[in-house]
């Protein structure tokens, strides 16, 4: 159209667009049987391209066979029974195909076949392989597929030719691959177009021929490249490549199976991702289309409402999202080349690769130091030993002469890429990747990013590949943030937390993109293992089966999920006294438990020791206070530069409440029952009654505040009858009634003070640390106190004139379950969660 044209009406634009060229690339999982042409056939009519080219692989399988068939006939072995079943196969699928309309297809089959037994019977004589005629074999499975399906669509009604690609595309091959005389292609093709001017045309892929017309292929995934060349020398508007996903996704998900569907990448991206995993197509095969800007969409053969991932030069504009995808590829190795006599002298770089070029070992990825003092690579596992002999040979003398120190290999090596466009400028992706890793305890050997920023890439153990891939994923918010947890102690605490996570994960995961998968219940016997959490946890509880709690722990710390905590509701110090290695280990640790803060000092430094050096968080805000926020608020108060001069309080929930309770007439015995049955008391109430809980309480604050107090450091005052010291936990509740007299004794005198009797903790800086009964004027602040109350009054440098107060339920398996809970969210959000 000249500019003088006037503007086109709406109609000639309707006619432009449906003027358009579409080409169609089919896979051989589309092509797999008969029902499935029929599927393909019934697609390929049901859209208006106005011209339709469509290039097929051969059906599924057949290529690998007919490979088979040409090294047996080679070697001499017998492929007569594989022919008889490739043969029988093509004939099964088109008499399904076809049915009253497949006698002519048969006879042409039978004639191919025919062709094909004597190839193969000439190969078997001559015993030695002739490159053109295995080529002419290996293709022969593309040429019975176009054939297949362009029958089909003729049976429909349709008018289509079929063109050999052996008469048309003409290519040759150098050092990179195959390459394609365009010009000899394009005269080809428009000799062959007069001839055959169909508006449907079905493509045999992989085929083609050399410069004096022999037959050849394009090699693996040669197909897809077939349909990229054949989009362009149609000069197609678009190239759609049907495979059996619905679109490139965001990584591979048989490793992550959260992994997000695509609509949009830039070749670039494309070509990124398709590297490493995403292998729906491969980048070389997008050659063609990348250069004339031919858009290629991914579509689903088995979806075909769906959309799509769409693949052109703009890629997705419009992306949140500064990386779009994570790839992996695996069985790779490191090499390393080492020296001091390698820094600054020239041409060390281009030694160390020459010579893996010489010995055509690939080179995967690169990183160099600045310091120049050591040159990695990474490479295919199979070429490994190959790289490293060529390298030590090509460097013995100055591995000789000490000027190279050593050359390196690492078995075992994956190389894990971040890719994305919306990489490109973006400050702090890097670190949002690299922190994902790291908070996932995965070790880093080389890192690469090339100056497009378009991909990071990080050499790892395999062994860590699914876990960081996972984590990065996670850490790009691609998917949810997961965390597998083991809660052990489904007790009273326990059963509370595990309601609120049921309660709360499907909200979180929906809102926050926080993923709790409960994938393990525990109790000193036994224990539930699973994957998932969805259903009742008491059901499966209820199943569990004997279990030691290591092998419970190795469960949870799944090596494929990114994040592993373990819950520990129980009171057990034998529990407690695996902290460590379990930190030490990677995994987070959570708990009410006061067995580990209040524990042997040895052992608490040992926890936070070993938290500090793993990176795992321990995390025990419940175990004074229960839900409140004391050690928090220490910890805010000491972080920010202020000093603790003394902290006291109430900081027992089961004495505040008998004592809240208590007015000398209803039996003190019985209240204490009342208590253990509500849930305020220790599994053993003694611990509570003999001041031991509360003694620790105040040994884990002043640890906090910095000082090396331990439980016998501090003065306790018991109120356990010398007669209930030693008996069971159920005795002493049932014969506590017999010593009721000596507390009400107490309580008269002390009322008749116009006092009342309150449990009180007290720490000064001094170190001083002593917690008992102490009778307190009615008018005193700890009187007035509700239920379970606890009460922790820090006095500090700032807070001198006024302590800071935190006052509140302090026992209860509800709120201290919250306190847990919450512990665990601060450590999800540390983790990356955006909770
Ligand atoms: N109840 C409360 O208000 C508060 C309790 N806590 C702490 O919460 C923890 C749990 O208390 P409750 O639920 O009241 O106790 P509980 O007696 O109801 O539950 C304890 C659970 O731990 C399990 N257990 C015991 N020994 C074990 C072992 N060696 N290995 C694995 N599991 C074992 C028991 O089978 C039971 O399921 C205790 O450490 C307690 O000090 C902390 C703050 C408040
Ligand atoms: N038994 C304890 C529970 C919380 O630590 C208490 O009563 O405070």
């Amino acid at each position: 159209m000249s500019a003088l044209d006037p503007a086109p009406s709406p109609q000639h634009a309707a006619v432009l667009s449906l003027a358009t060229t579409v080409a169609h690339k089919f896979g051989g999982s589309s092509l797999a049987s008969a029902q499935r042409y029929a599927h393909v056939a019934g697609l390929l009519r049901g859209r208006d391209d106005a011209v339709q080219v469509t290039v097929v692989s051969a059906m599924q399988g057949v290529t690998d066979a007919l490979i088979a068939l040409g090294d047996a006939a080679v070697a001499g072995e017998d492929w007569q029974p594989h022919w008889d079943a490739l043969h029988e196969k093509h004939r099964t699928a088109a008499a399904t195909l076809l049915g009253t309309h497949a006698d002519i297809t048969l006879a042409w089959l039978d004639a191919q076949f025919q062709d094909l037994h004597a190839i193969l019977a000439a190969l078997t004589l001559l015993g030695a392989s002739g490159e053109p005629a295995l080529a002419r074999v290996h293709g022969l499975g593309e040429v019975w597929s176009a054939r297949l399906l362009a029958d089909a669509l003729r049976a429909a009604g349709d008018d289509v030719a079929v063109l050999d690609a052996r008469n048309v595309m003409e290519v040759g091959r150098n050092e990179l691959g195959v390459v394609v005389d365009w010009d000899a292609s394009a005269r080809r093709l428009a000799a062959w177009r007069h001839e055959h001017p169909q508006a449907r045309v079905v493509v045999t892929g992989f085929v083609a021929r050399d410069a004096k017309g022999a037959a050849t292929t394009l090699g693996r995934n040669g197909s897809d490249f077939s349909g990229a060349i054949f989009a362009a020398l149609f000069e197609a508007a678009e190239l759609h490549i049907w495979t059996d996903v619905d679109g490139v996704l965001s990584a591979d998900p048989r490793a992550v199976p959260d992994a997000v569907y695509l609509p949009k990448l830039s070749y670039d991206e494309a070509c990124e991702l398709a590297y490493f995993g995403a292998k729906v197509i491969h980048p070389q095969t997008m050659a063609p289309a990348i250069a004339r800007g031919l858009p290629i969409v991914i579509r689903n053969t088995f979806n075909p409402a769906h959309p799509g991932t769409r693949i052109d030069a703009a890629g997705d504009t419009a992306a949140l999202l500064p990386a779009k995808g994570l790839s992996l590829v695996s069985d790779l190795a490191l090499l390393n080349v080492e020296g001091s006599g390698m820094i600054g002298v020239p041409g060390t770089a281009e030694r160390v690769f020459a010579t893996l070029h010489a010995s055509n070992v690939s080179v995967v990825m690169i990183s160099q130091g600045s310091s120049e003092h050591s040159i990695c690579c990474v490479v295919r596992a199979a070429q490994a030993q190959t790289g490293r002999a060529a390298l030590e040979r090509a460097f013995a003398p100055e591995l000789a002469q000490g000027q190279i120190q050593k050359v390196t290999l690492e078995a075992g090596i994956s190389v894990l890429a971040a890719v994305g466009d919306g990489m490109a400028g973006t400050p702090g992706v890097a670190a949002r990747f690299l922190g994902a890793l790291a908070r996932a305890r995965v070790n880093l050997r080389a890192i690469a990013q090339g100056a497009s920023e378009r991909n990071i890439s990080v050499a790892i153990a395999a062994a860590d590949a699914t876990r960081a891939l996972r984590a990065a994923h996670a850490g790009f918010w691609l998917s949810p943030q997961t965390i597998s947890l083991g809660v052990i102690g489904p007790g009273k605490v326990g059963a509370a937390l595990l309601d609120q996570i049921a309660q709360s994960a499907p909200r979180l995961l929906r809102d926050t993109n926080l993923d709790l998968r409960l994938r393990g219940i525990a109790d000193s016997r036994r224990a539930w293992l699973g994957e998932h959490d969805s259903g009742d946890w008491r059901a499966k509880f209820d199943a569990a089966t004997p279990s030691d709690l290591d092998a419970f722990v190795a469960h949870v710390h799944a090596a494929h999920l990114p994040h592993a905590a373990i819950l520990d509701c129980s009171a057990s110090p034998a529990v407690a006294a695996k902290y460590p290695d379990w930190l030490a280990a990677g995994i987070h640790v959570i708990t009410p438990n006061k067995q580990a803060g209040a524990g042997p000092l040895p052992h608490y430094h040992a926890i936070r020791a070993a938290a500090a050096a793993g990176g795992a968080r321990f995390r025990y805000e419940a175990t004074v206070g229960a839900g409140l926020p004391v050690i928090q608020t220490l910890r805010d108060l000491l972080d920010t530069g202020d000093e603790l001069h003394s902290v006291e309080g109430i900081f027992s929930g089961t004495l505040a409440w008998l004592f809240n309770r208590y007015d000398g007439v209803l039996p003190f015995a019985q209240l204490v029952r009342e208590a253990h049955a509500l849930g305020y008391t220790e599994p053993d109430a003694r611990d509570d009654l003999s001041g031991t809980d509360v003694a620790r309480k105040l040994v884990i604050l002043a640890r906090e505040a910095g000082y090396a107090l331990s439980l016998d450091d501090v003065q306790v005052e018991s109120l356990i009858p010398p007669e209930l010291v030693a008996v069971s936990a159920q005795e002493f509740l049932d014969r506590l009634g017999d010593f009721d007299d000596a507390m009400r004794a107490r309580f008269a005198a002390a009322q008749a003070q116009g006092n009342v009797l309150r449990y009180v903790a007290a720490f000064d800086r001094e170190g001083r640390a002593q917690v008992g009964l102490r009778a307190l004027p009615a008018s005193h602040a700890f009187a007035h106190l509700q239920l379970t109350d606890n009460i922790v009054l820090f006095s500090t440098r700032r807070y001198c004139d006024n302590p800071l107060v935190v006052q509140g339920p302090g026992a209860g398996p509800d709120v201290t379950a919250a306190g847990v809970f919450a512990d665990l969210l601060r450590v999800a959000t540390a983790l990356g969660a955006r909770v």
